[in-house]
């Protein structure tokens, strides 16, 4: 079979978007060169440090790789593709250079594209993302695996973004308690709840793709019995009461929920945001505040900040 490479150069800051823009159009992944990766010393959960090459990697700022396959529709999903990275400027969202190049690759090829930048990958104190094709073996016995293919809708678990959610639950996430994983994505956070000791959790996402890679990677995980997974708008028409709620979403969104989720939470619950861009972290937080809630944590990797809130104890 014959695929398109798509190379789009543009910012951090992008990356998020237009991925999701890339999975819409039916691209079966995203392959992120980013300039800033080859500063940063890498390490292996072994402890190895292994070197970036850095003909891999745009001159400067990042470089997205998406495949389609060569079909009629082509020309057709290139232009959607460019109009809606255009639309981005309407939100705000530095797409930098924003140049874009198409060449023809092979199926081995394109294999290979992926699976090169691909490790397991430590992401919290306890939990570990590997590939679905890496046949890792735990280094410590309380470390949690969970198993992803990059493949899928939404990635490889390791955006900031994700990062911080996961380093949340970690911290927040009791045993037996109930959460909620609103745009769940690949379920990257559905999987995590539940391995960190979450009795159940209910995953919603309005892409259809999604819930379809949720409930797909619920069940490669072995936690398919505790997981709800259902297409959804955020939390509308929800009646079950969470002790967590956990969106990764872009600001934007998160403002539309805030009260919704004060709503569903038991008193005591908490609400941990990701996604959020630096000049948005005000808007939320406000948001957040007007709410009832109370700001326990603000958080930042690279360009992104999670808000951890609470509502209060003894609240209704
Ligand atoms: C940045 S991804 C996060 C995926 C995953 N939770 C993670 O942390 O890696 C955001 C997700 O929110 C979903 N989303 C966007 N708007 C939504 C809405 N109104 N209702 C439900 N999900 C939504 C998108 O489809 C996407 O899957």
């Amino acid at each position: 079979m014959k695929w398109t490479e798509l190379c789009i150069y543009t910012t951090n800051e992008a990356i998020e978007p237009i991925s999701n823009i890339i999975h819409e159009a039916g691209a079966s992944g995203v392959v992120i060169e980013d300039r800033q990766e080859l500063d940063k010393e890498r390490e292996t959960p072994f402890g190895e440090i292994y070197d970036l090459n850095p003909d891999d990697y745009p001159e400067e700022g990042v470089r997205l790789k998406a495949y389609l396959p060569v079909n009629s529709f082509l020309g057709e999903t290139v232009s959607e593709i460019k109009q809606a990275i255009n639309n981005l400027l309407l939100y705000d969202i530095d797409i930098g250079l924003n140049k874009i190049t198409l060449s023809e690759v092979n199926e081995e090829q394109w294999a290979t594209a992926w699976k090169k930048y691909y490790k397991p990958v430590k992401i919290s104190e306890r939990v570990t993302i590997t590939p679905t094709w890496e046949d890792y073996q735990p280094v410590s016995t309380d470390e949690l695996i969970i198993e992803l293919d990059p493949g899928m809708a939404f990635g490889t678990g390791t955006h900031p973004t994700t990062v911080l959610s996961i380093q949340a639950l970690e911290r927040y996430i009791e045993k037996g308690q109930i959460v909620m994983d609103v745009g769940c994505g690949s379920g990257v956070l559905s999987v995590a709840s539940i391995l960190l000791g979450a009795d159940k959790v209910l995953a919603y996402d309005l892409d259809e793709v999604a819930v379809e890679s949720t409930r797909l990677n619920v069940k490669v995980n072995k936690v398919a019995q505790q997981v709800v997974v259902k297409q959804n708008n955020l939390l509308e028409h929800v009646k079950e009461e969470a002790d967590i709620i956990v969106a990764n979403i872009l600001a934007e969104i998160i403002l539309r929920f805030e009260q919704d989720a004060y709503k569903l939470l038991k008193p005591g619950g908490y609400f941990i945001t990701s996604g959020i861009i630096q000049n948005k972290k005000e808007n939320v937080k406000e948001g957040l505040l007007n709410a009832g809630f109370e700001i326990l944590e603000v958080n930042q990797m690279e360009d992104w900040i999670s808000i951890i809130a609470q509502k209060p104890e003894g609240s209704r």
